[in-house]
């Protein structure tokens, strides 16, 4: 059974791959450093590559798939090996063709609309996104007290600095960022430096 994706680990690692060649390495490293989960995004041409090589070759990791923004990412996705999904938005098309393929999806929400727009889809697990842009802890922290059935991976803008304050509301359970694999990092292909900060992130909580 796969867990809820929001309580694998306290930072899910947002990854834009150019290479795809990267992908298994990567995978290994975060998983040396303590991080069970990666999102990959469906921005470069190299993105399915990468995820059907992280499902085949790295099955211990729970493999994400993010930049889902159609019904056809999701279909492409999935028959990659994606284990979860993630958006930037909430639109029924996507929010229903992640049911029908029976995996789980973590879309976007940047508002108090949007965020009971989703769960009147039955959604109660989200992405608050752009997060620091879109107001920071401070406004999820204030959706705890209207809707508390809510949880959150808030993502955009959240750093080693801000991320505890996400990670001590209780309605977040985990912060999405790409400090982990940054360009820079990647473009070295220094897996050893993945592992390095993977480990302090997992240290945040
Ligand atoms: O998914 C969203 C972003 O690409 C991650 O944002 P970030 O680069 O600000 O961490
Ligand atoms: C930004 C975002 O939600 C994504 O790339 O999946």
């Amino acid at each position: 059974m796969v867990p809820s994706v929001l309580d694998v680990s306290p930072v899910i690692p947002v990854v834009v791959l150019e290479d795809a060649a990267d992908a298994v390495p990567l995978a290994r490293a975060l998983l040396a450093g303590g991080i069970g989960i990666v999102e990959l995004t469906l921005r470069t041409a190299s993105a399915l590559d990468a995820v059907r090589a992280v499902a085949t070759e790295v099955p211990e990791i729970l493999l994400g798939v993010g930049t889902v923004v159609s019904a056809e990412d999701v279909a492409r996705a999935v028959d990659a090996g994606a284990q979860f999904l993630v958006s930037p938005g909430t639109t029924r098309s996507i929010v229903e063709a992640a049911r029908d393929r029976d995996v789980p999806l973590l879309p976007g929400v940047a508002t108090v609309s949007e965020a009971l727009a989703a769960l009147e889809l039955g959604l109660h697990e989200l992405k608050f996104f752009p997060a620091e842009q879109a107001g920071g802890a401070a406004f999820l922290g204030a959706l705890r007290s209207p809707l508390p059935q809510l949880r959150f991976c808030p993502t955009g803008g959240v750093t080693p600095a801000n991320a505890p304050q996400y990670l001590a509301l209780p309605n977040v359970g985990c912060v999405g960022g790409s400090w982990i694999t940054a360009p820079d990092v990647l473009a070295d292909h220094d897996f050893g430096r993945v592992e390095e900060l993977a480990r302090a992130a997992v240290a945040l909580r």
